[in-house]
């Protein structure tokens, strides 16, 4: 019998010729990615089991994004003893204020996720790292510490669950729309819990790396271990610059066995809109049509690159937002925001009156810049819209792609972006 995509890697590095879902492995990871957040606790615990040199000081990669820059006291005092733990172990890359972004999104950018191997991290969007064809899991600080005591983690090899996706993309439609709509699809049936999810097909392989990046990071979203696409033409180029080391191209055998197969036409996909509170609550945009918010948000680990920013440039330019919306970009690290101001488009943008905030998490956990007070309606295009996610419990979170939120920016509606002479 084959191995699908994740099996494959899981068994290479773990030095077997095969494995099966449920078995338990003790691999080989490739990069270990901790963050502002939980860094300090994690190197804390890595100290309590007696080491002090981690297993290689290339390969435990440091993100200051949660925090940064400090908005309070006391986020800059943990940040000051995040400095001062990530210093102590000489750590080679540290992504501090300055040359800062979202975790995941440093980890891919930067070349540290490679196809066939596995990269862990502190936080739970880790799944992204799927987008090159790697293994992307977030794990708790204590198997984190392990993992920079020794440069292994342990698995139970998940089943794997394949979405297999046809069909030509409409205009305007995003990777986002069809995550949003899995999510409603599945409508929390518990079905992804721990498993695998393999994305396959011409739509999915026609996506840019940053749409595959949002796909596999929202595969947490569904309860899923890791989300993956195999590696093809369009990764290589993307990796060819960024990729510090060598790779292999890997893809599910022929006869790989799936716990479940799904197949999408995506033809008829229109954008999708989660409603506040839940993330398996979708609809159509079509049905919220004419519906009022308050506030506009782009970025996050899900929808913060470049051609996210691209994209609600080419809506908003020339244009402005409604006087009654505050809409704020974040970029999704400092590389993509210089890319994005070469470009011109945050030029655009603020020119359209769109607020940009330096790269971070911001509000998307309601711990930083930008969160929503009550009252507020809030159309984001980031990852969670549960109760209190962005700040106040009296707010309310509509999820959306980048393209929604800048094309309702304007109306101060929720607006079809099909519906737009652009
Ligand atoms: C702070 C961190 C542990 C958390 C996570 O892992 O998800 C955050 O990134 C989030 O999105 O809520
Ligand atoms: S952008 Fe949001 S979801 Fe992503 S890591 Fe930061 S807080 Fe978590």
């Amino acid at each position: 019998m084959g191995m699908t995509i994740t099996e494959k890697i899981m068994a290479r590095n773990s030095g077997r010729d095969h494995v099966v879902p449920g078995e338990l492995v003790w691999t080989d990871v490739h990069t270990v990615m901790t963050m502002d957040y939980l860094g300090k606790t994690c190197f804390d615990k890595f100290r309590s089991l007696g080491k002090t040199e981690v297993f290689n000081k290339d390969r435990v990669i440091c993100v200051s994004d949660h925090l940064v820059p400090p908005p309070n006291q006391k986020f800059a005092t943990m940040l000051n003893e995040w400095r001062e733990v990530v210093k102590q172990h000489d750590i080679t890359n540290f992504y501090d204020l300055g040359r800062q972004g979202i975790a995941h999104q440093i980890m891919v950018e930067q070349g540290h996720v490679l196809p066939g191997t596995i990269s862990i991290g502190t936080d739970s969007h880790a799944n992204t790292y799927g987008a090159v064809g790697a293994v992307g899991n977030a794990i708790g600080v204590t198997d984190a510490a392990v993992a920079m005591a020794t440069g292994k983690a342990w698995f139970r090899i998940p089943k794997t669950v394949k979405f297999h996706v046809t069909g030509k993309w409409q205009p305007w439609v995003m990777a986002k729309d069809l995550s949003l709509h899995i999510m409603g699809m599945m409508n929390w049936n518990g079905h992804l819990l721990y498993k695998s999810i393999e994305f396959t097909g011409p739509a999915i392989e026609s996506l840019s790396m940053a749409g595959r990046m949002t796909l596999c990071n929202m595969t947490v979203d569904l309860g899923a271990k890791n989300g993956i696409i195999a590696p093809d033409a369009i990764t290589q180029r993307y990796l060819k610059d960024r990729a510090i080391g060598d790779w292999d191209m890997i893809a599910s055998d022929e006869d790989a066995e799936y716990d479940q197969v799904y197949t999408i036409d995506i033809s008829d996909l229109g954008p999708t809109v989660a409603m506040p509170g839940k993330l398996d609550d979708t609809v159509p945009v079509e049905k919220l049509i004419g519906t009022k918010f308050n506030k506009a948000f782009v970025g996050t680990c899900t929808n913060g690159r470049l051609e996210d920013i691209a994209t609600i440039a080419k809506i908003l330019r020339g244009k402005q937002v409604h006087r009654d919306v505050n809409m704020i970009l974040v970029p999704a690290s400092q590389t993509v925001y210089l890319q994005a101001l070469r470009e011109g488009y945050i030029e655009t943008l603020i020119e359209a009156g769109v607020a940009v905030d330096t790269p971070s998490c911001a509000a998307c956990a309601g711990i930083h810049t930008g969160v929503a007070g009550d009252g507020d309606i809030v159309l984001s295009a980031g990852n969670r819209n549960m109760t209190g996610r962005m700040g106040s419990k009296k707010a309310e979170i509509y999820l959306t792609s980048p393209s929604v939120v800048a094309a309702s920016a304007l109306t101060a509606v929720v607006t079809d972006p099909r519906t737009l002479s652009v």
